[in-house]
């Protein structure tokens, strides 16, 4: 069975779109930083502070080869399209769904989190990995839904019809 892979940058709603979205097609829900923190034992500002980014990455390239043939809807991390590793994983297994979200609306959502490790670092940082990161998730984006001033109800009734 095929997964379907919510894809987009930290805040774009991944985690809170894919429970309802998995609730609405009756499939199973896996939010893919959680599956990464309970394989590990650790939290992920934990990891990062003993391991940085690249024990993070492998982390998570391993939970993403973990889930492939589950059939679920799977909320991934903001960074999954770092490797083409894992674009090649999604892509032979399931349908992957684009959350767009302007800069300023994440600045919204987000605020100070300290949960977020490369969220909590300097503006021109953040904004930096954001205008790094968005064409690559035009490009493996099987599906595009824009969230800005949409209630994550709109967007799971927005999504369901073009994954069916
Ligand atoms: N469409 C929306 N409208 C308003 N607030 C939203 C919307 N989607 C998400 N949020 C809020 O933004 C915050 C981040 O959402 P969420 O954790 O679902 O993002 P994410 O894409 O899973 O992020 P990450 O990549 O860090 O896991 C939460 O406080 C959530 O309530
Ligand atoms: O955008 C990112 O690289 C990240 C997003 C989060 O979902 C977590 O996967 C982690 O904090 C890294
Ligand atoms: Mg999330």
């Amino acid at each position: 069975m095929v997964n379907i892979y919510l894809i987009g940058f930290m805040g774009s709603g991944k985690s809170s779109v894919g429970i309802v979205l998995s609730e609405h097609l009756k499939m199973p829900f896996i939010d893919l930083d959680q599956t990464i923190v309970d394989r590990a034992g650790k939290s992920i500002p934990e990891i990062f502070a003993e391991g940085g980014e690249s024990s993070f990455r492998e982390y998570e390239a391993e939970a993403l080869r973990s889930v492939e043939t589950e059939g679920a809807v799977i909320a991934t991390g903001g960074g999954i399209i770092e490797t083409m590793e894992n674009r090649s994983v999604m892509k032979r297994s399931g349908t992957t769904v684009y959350l767009h979200t302007d800069f300023a609306s994440i600045i919204e959502r987000l605020k100070e989190d300290p949960n977020r490790p490369l969220w909590n670092q300097d503006h021109s940082k953040r904004q930096a990995l954001y205008e790094k990161r968005l064409p690559i998730y035009k490009e493996w984006a099987d599906v595009t839904i824009t969230t800005n001033d949409r209630t994550i109800h709109e967007i799971v009734h927005q999504v369901e019809p073009l994954i069916k």
